[in-house]
């Protein structure tokens, strides 16, 4: 999720252009011009380099992190430093010499804005092993963001296809599960793609309540979900699977328009990998398996209306 800093961050964004306004007329207002052949451009280049990487770092910070103590700690440190950095850039082309408490100014937020920054990235540091422990189900051994659906928060299909990979090598049963739902295309088309997105959403959080930690839960395509157990034998496998199915089933979905309950159906399918297995064939069985459900059911379902 990304923020808008005039929204979310209205005060920081307006101390940080006071911090640099603030270094611009000082410098400005006290300092007398350099001669033309006294100036270091190259110092220029570095200094300005400085400044403008520090600007882009409290723009990438008011962008991703909400508001919260440790946003504002380190906007505000690296806002120190990038005053700091702007006066002695400014210095460049202003000499001040009758102004001596101006290099004190000039010297002295930039230590203060490292000591406040080092702060937020320690509640930095204590907000993200908070938030590690409640990634822990989704995030399986690693976290790479490209990986992960941005809908639902879960791993894709590639992640799955190397942890599929990695389990195959291991003595131990594995087992794979898929949850496809049915009509998922009836209800986008009667209450809108966004709220079949947040049905998707509440689907992912229902399958990471139901699966164990060692599980990896990911959304496999479109509205199928896979589940990959490791370690798990035949009786623990469908055990799981029928208690998705049992929480789906009587999980009441709110929809927005209608506020009335939407019941949720899914079609399972299970199959078991061993050392001999590819990732490439189980999954495309398991497919296979969930597609002949799918039509079986149809059938069934048609016989019924008949
Ligand atoms: N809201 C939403 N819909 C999606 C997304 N990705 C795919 N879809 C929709 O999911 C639907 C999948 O359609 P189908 O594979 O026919 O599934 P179904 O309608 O449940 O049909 P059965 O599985 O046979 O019961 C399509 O309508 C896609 O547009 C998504 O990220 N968000």
């Amino acid at each position: 999720m990304r923020f808008n800093p005039f929204i979310s961050h209205r005060l920081l964004i307006n101390a940080i252009i006071a911090m640099f306004f603030s270094a611009v007329f000082l410098s400005s207002y006290l300092g007398v011009l350099k001669t033309y052949a006294s100036i270091q451009w190259l110092d220029i280049m570095g200094e300005g380099g400085i400044v403008l990487m520090t600007l882009v770092w409290i723009a990438a910070l008011l962008i991703s992190r909400p508001p919260s103590k440790v946003t504002t700690y380190l906007v505000i440190g690296v806002g120190l430093f990038m005053f700091s950095a702007t006066l002695d850039l400014l210095d460049e082309w202003l000499m001040h010499p009758a102004h001596q408490w101006l290099s004190w100014i000039e010297s002295l937020p930039a230590p203060l804005g490292m000591l406040l920054t080092s702060v937020g990235l320690y509640y930095w540091h204590q907000e993200q092993y908070v938030l590690n422990r409640q990634l822990r189900r989704r995030e399986a051994h690693l976290r790479e963001h490209d990986k992960v659906c941005s809908v639902t928060g879960l791993y894709k299909a590639q992640y799955l296809d190397s942890a599929i990979k990695e389990q195959l090598t291991s003595k131990q049963p594995l087992w794979l599960g898929a949850i496809d739902i049915r009509d998922f295309s009836h209800f986008n088309s009667e209450f809108g793609f966004s709220e079949g997105d947040r049905l998707l959403r509440e689907i992912s959080e229902l399958l990471l309540m139901n699966c164990r930690l060692s599980d990896v839960v990911c959304r496999y395509a479109g509205d199928c979900f896979m589940v990959l157990m490791p370690a798990t034998t035949e009786q623990q496998a469908k055990e799981l699977m029928a208690q998705i199915k049992g929480a789906l089933k009587h999980c009441a979905f709110k929809v927005e328009a209608s506020k009335k309950a939407k019941f949720q159906y899914v079609t399972t399918a299970l199959i078991q990998g061993n050392t001999h297995s590819s990732t490439d064939k189980l999954t495309s069985q398991l497919h296979s398996q969930l597609q002949q459900k799918k039509h079986q059911q149809k059938i069934a379902h048609r016989a019924h209306v008949c």
